[in-house]
């Protein structure tokens, strides 16, 4: 053999052994074969990332699929991909800002009046490490969107959710929780300086908790909870930080950066299998990190703190009476 075809053999090994472990690293896809015609599934944030990977992979096993976001140039752009890739026609494109609880109100009103049923719902949508930005309803803008708006709009389709048969909800949280403190004096951000790492980490805390009380809330009805981490992938979450693989791609750290970083679609997987999985029926008020259950951190189990936040939390967003308001149509 010529010494540039060993040369290229030894090339192509090297390149497929990479491309393999990397594969291996990124957790690997969904183990779940299961179709999912006839069910309804709502992505939040599904526009972009992981969202839009995670709308796609389920649209590809048949289900209907609502794919939620603020704006709806994107979103409707990213439906008619889906649709166009899977040729799946019930993928659709529909709007709610989780920033404002206006339209909240107004998304599950229409979910609740036009859709039969809906099994899985993703709380997908997030903002990380924004400036010191407000909600329309005054909150913070990290803890607003990802817990507040994602608490909100999960107790107005509660009762929708539990006439279908085992239907999950699916939080999607972060390993960021770990660094997470839920401050219950000020958590929206109004007394202390604002840190943007902290108010991201807490946001993220809240999700795991939030999950667990609902889980428990839920003891003795076949809806479940359960929350994720889904890899740390290249999405546009560093949108507001400038962590991105382009701001690497053209340094030393670009081989490193492509090798731990998920793409969107392995950072689907997670979210996918908790929707699908045959094996996690029943499964509730669990934590995630990829497709393998673990324990989060001790500030995500503490019982108090998810009972304190629920409550605070339904204050915040007037749960009573957005429940009345939306029962009322
Ligand atoms: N990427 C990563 O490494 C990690 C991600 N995660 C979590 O994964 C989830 C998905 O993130 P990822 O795909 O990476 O991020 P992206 O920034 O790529 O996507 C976030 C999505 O959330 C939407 N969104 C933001 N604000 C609102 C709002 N007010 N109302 C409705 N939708 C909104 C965005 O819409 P728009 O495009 O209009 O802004 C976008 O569709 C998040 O919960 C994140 O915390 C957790 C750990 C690591
Ligand atoms: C810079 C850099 C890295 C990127 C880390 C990132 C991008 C972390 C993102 C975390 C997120 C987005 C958490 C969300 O909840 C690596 C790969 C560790 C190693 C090479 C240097």
């Amino acid at each position: 053999m010529n010494k540039y075809v060993v040369r290229a053999s030894m090339v192509g090994t090297a390149l497929g052994g990479a491309i393999l472990l990397k594969d291996y690293t990124g957790g690997g896809n969904c183990p779940s074969k299961a179709s999912i015609i006839g069910q309804t599934v709502i992505v939040t944030g599904a526009n972009t990332g992981i969202g839009k990977e995670t709308a796609l992979e389920l649209a590809k096993r048949g289900g209907r699929i609502i794919m939620a976001c603020r704006d709806m140039g994107k979103c409707e752009n990213a439906a008619r991909d889906i649709r166009g890739k899977t040729l799946n026609h019930n993928v659709f494109a529909r709007h709610l800002d989780l920033a404002s609880s206006k339209s909240i109100k107004e998304f599950a009103k229409t979910i609740i009046n036009e859709e039969e049923r809906v099994d899985v719902l993703i709380n997908n949508a997030a903002v990380m490490r924004c400036p010191h930005w407000k909600t329309e309803d005054n909150f913070e803008m990290q803890f607003g969107v990802n817990h507040l708006g994602h608490f909100l709009l999960t107790n107005l389709l509660l009762e929708k959710m539990k006439r279908s048969e085992n239907s999950r909800i699916i939080n999607v949280s972060s390993l960021a929780h770990i660094a997470g403190d839920i401050d219950f004096d000020d958590l929206n951000w109004e007394k202390k300086k604002y840190n943007t790492k902290a108010a991201y980490c807490q946001s993220k805390l809240a999700n795991v908790l939030f999950t667990n009380e609902l889980a428990k809330r839920l003891q003795g009805t076949k809806l479940t909870a359960n929350s994720l981490h889904p890899g740390v992938a290249d999405t546009e979450l560093g949108r507001h930080t400038g962590m991105h693989q382009s701001a690497f791609s053209s340094t030393i750290l670009a081989p490193l950066f492509w090798f731990l970083v998920k793409s969107p679609k392995q950072a689907a997987q997670p979210s996918v299998y908790l929707a699908v999985a045959e094996n996690l029926q029943g499964v509730s008020g669990k934590y995630f990190n990829a497709l393998k259950e673990k324990e989060p951190a001790p500030q995500a189990l503490d019982e108090e703190s998810a009972r304190k936040l629920w409550e605070e939390s339904a204050k915040l967003v007037h749960l009573e009476e957005a429940l009345t308001e939306c029962k009322a149509l």
